[in-house]
């Protein structure tokens, strides 16, 4: 492998053994090596589940590269064939460099041990002398910052005490590759602001570095390439703001597929729509939108109206991946099922997949007022914005409608439509919002 890669993975795949029964794991233990002996052909005992498909990657030294996807399409899999804590079914993996990794967390811990004796452990486990570990002792122990647990058993520490130690130790051991699975999700904020410094500065130095993360801000934030794989495969292998929107854009057609696919029995094959082009995609979303009373999460509020549909425009299509900064429609149709005898006004406020609230527009704030109505009539309301969002995340809406006299909302429907942004372009958008701002370069005066 040539010295300036500093891992080089070729037709790479791993199959797991799925057991239907427990009595099937002995099976394959003894069975097939007595029909060995007798000259017969061996049986088999288990199915065949390939969690990774015929994966072929360069990573070169220096390199921060992030590995996106979702839930069981191979991430933690890849990672641990490149640690070598799993071995691969077919295909090579060469890496170059010293590997430190933070995989599950606690990994390398022995939970008896006290943190201090860990430390020690951990070291001598990844080939570091004591001379050299009792030299950096004092740093690990500053980064961990856990005080004085450091002289309690692990099994007593919380999964932020535990991956802060770890990352301590592994950090401070000089790594040449430093592989990262999520764990530094359970850290705390100011921790994890902490690590994220302390990686990019080893990246400044030459540390290649693997990271696998579901927050598409962290990764676009740290790695300038990212691998996407999706049921065992690699589908994009590129800059990460490219990958990322593709991740959204599969993401959203997956997620909307599977709910479509419980309610429209012949829906046009999902599959071959999420692996169309990203242009035919655009177009055929909208028919994979799941009806509105499935795309609520839940709602809130007396009754006496209830919203029935709200869909999100863009260019006048409806759309569930939008481009960064396009003009945004949102539609909703409020059936009054009670009389609402007074004045009223209806919002709608944007928020994160998470729940996160971002911001709101509400007919209050515009001097609009909806007018009091009667059992049986239909509002269509219609809401207008320029997206402020970066892309690479997924969004959705929330919508009010109440009448301050009364107090509680009429209605309050959570998760009424969502939406992915994508970037417009080569433009790319870091972060979570496209401010317009400008940057002035003089002359000093001096
Ligand atoms: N030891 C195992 N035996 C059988 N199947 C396994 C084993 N480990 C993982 N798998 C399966 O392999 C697939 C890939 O799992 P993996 O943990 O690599 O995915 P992932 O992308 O890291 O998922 P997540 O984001 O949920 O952590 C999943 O379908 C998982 O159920």
């Amino acid at each position: 492998m040539s010295s300036k890669l500093a891992i080089k993975i070729d037709s790479l795949s791993k199959c797991y053994e799925i057991y239907d029964a427990p009595r099937d794991r002995l099976k394959q233990m003894i069975i097939p090596k007595l029909q060995r002996l007798v000259m017969r052909s061996p049986g088999k005992y288990y199915n065949e589940f390939w969690a990774l498909k015929n994966i072929s990657v360069d990573i070169k030294k220096g390199e921060a590269v992030g590995i996106v996807g979702r839930n069981g399409s191979g991430k933690s899999t890849f990672l641990q064939l490149i640690c070598g804590t799993l071995s691969p079914t077919q295909g090579l993996v060469e890496t170059n460099g010293r590997i430190a990794a933070l995989l599950e967390l606690g990994s390398g811990f022995n939970p008896e041990f006290s943190g201090r004796e860990n430390v020690y452990l951990n070291g001598s486990v990844l080939g570091i002398d004591k001379a050299r570990l009792d030299e950096r002792f004092a740093d690990i122990v500053k980064f961990a910052d856990i005080g004085n647990h450091l002289d309690q058993p692990v099994k007593t520490y919380s999964s932020g005490m535990f991956v802060r130690l770890a990352f301590a130790v592994q950090m401070h051991l000089d790594p040449e590759i430093l592989i990262i699975d999520e764990a530094l999700s359970v850290g705390d904020q100011f921790f994890q602001a902490k690590c994220y410094a302390a990686i990019r500065s080893m990246m400044d130095n030459g540390t290649t570095v693997l990271f696998v993360s579901h927050s598409a801000a962290t990764v676009k934030a740290l790695c300038p390439r990212a691998i996407l794989l999706s049921h065992g495969e690699l589908v994009v292998d590129g800059p990460a703001s490219k990958v990322l929107d593709r991740y959204f854009v599969l993401g959203s057609l997956e997620a909307n597929a599977a709910k479509s696919a419980q309610l429209v029995p012949h829906p046009e094959s999902a599959i071959a729509t999420v692996a169309s082009t990203e242009s035919t995609v655009m177009q055929t979303v909208s028919c994979l939108q799941p009806p509105f009373e499935r795309r609520v999460s839940h709602r809130v509020g007396t009754g006496q109206a209830q919203f029935v549909e709200c869909r999100v425009l863009a260019d006048s299509e409806e759309a569930i991946v939008v481009e960064t900064g396009a003009t945004l429609r949102v539609q909703a149709v409020l059936d009054v099922l009670d009389d609402c005898p007074y004045e009223g006004e209806v919002g709608l406020v944007v928020a994160t997949a998470e729940g996160i609230e971002l911001f709101a527009i509400n007919s209050f704030f515009q001097g609009a007022r909806v007018p009091a109505m009667k059992a049986g009539e239909q509002r269509v309301l219609e809401f207008e914005f320029v997206s402020p969002l970066s892309s690479g995340a997924r969004y959705r809406i929330d919508l009010g409608y109440r009448m301050p006299v009364q107090g509680e909302y009429v209605d309050k429907v959570f998760a009424a439509a969502g939406f992915s942004v994508v970037n417009q372009g080569d433009r790319i958008v870091p972060l979570l919002f496209d401010v317009p701002g400008t940057v002035r370069i003089g002359l000093s005066t001096k």
